[in-house]
């Protein structure tokens, strides 16, 4: 990771564990990401008995939310490995620590409600490609709810660790534009 890069790092002070890299890819990476997300078999979301407006692919772990259980997935492909080892590298998380990947596609006016990621899965990083997107957190906070957001750009990436991944919620609102992402996830040890 080009050293640069750290001097961008956004350490947030709320929520904490939250990490918003700018420029963590370059456009001409984002442009190559993009055309793999698009040449992938993406599937509607599956959620139980209702089909998100999100289309999805997952590869190593997936979770059935039908079965309410982790299954595995397809091995990861050659193109998304070496940016998983890059974002452990600059976490300083052992290799092949990021065992779980789902990219996804958001059509114009489609967002993610609210919630927190399955608790089989430990740190959760996000990479956002084709356009720019809120994301919001909130969090009970007596009877109200104590909520934060954050402009997130193309080629940026955020990690959720700690309190920002097992205590906020997160949700991303309709997005203006054609929005991709990656998310890669580490597990939970067994
Ligand atoms: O698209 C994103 O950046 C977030 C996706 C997300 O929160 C999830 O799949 O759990
Ligand atoms: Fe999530």
């Amino acid at each position: 990771m080009p050293e640069q890069l750290k001097l961008f790092a956004d350490e947030t002070s709320e929520p904490h564990g939250f990490r918003l890299l700018p420029s963590f890819i370059s456009a001409q990476e984002e442009r190559a990401l993009i055309e793999h997300i698009q040449g992938l078999p993406l599937a509607p979301f599956q959620f139980g008995a209702f089909e998100g407006k999100r289309r999805v692919a997952s590869f190593g772990w997936r979770y059935n939310y039908s079965l309410l259980k982790l299954e595995s997935a397809n091995p990861v492909p050659d193109w998304l490995r070496p940016l998983a080892h890059r974002i452990e590298r600059f976490f300083e998380l052992p290799d092949e620590a990021i065992q779980q990947f789902l990219c996804t596609e958001y059509d114009e006016g489609t967002g993610i409600g609210w919630h927190r990621d399955k608790p089989h899965f430990d740190q959760v990083f996000g990479l956002s490609l084709a356009s720019a997107c809120k994301f919001r957190f909130r969090r009970k906070s007596g009877a109200a709810w104590q909520r934060l957001a954050f402009d997130v750009e193309p080629c940026s990436l955020y990690r959720m660790s700690g309190a920002s991944r097992h205590d906020w919620e997160h949700s991303i609102p309709p997005v203006p534009a054609r929005r991709y992402s990656v998310t890669f996830r580490t597990m939970v040890a067994a």
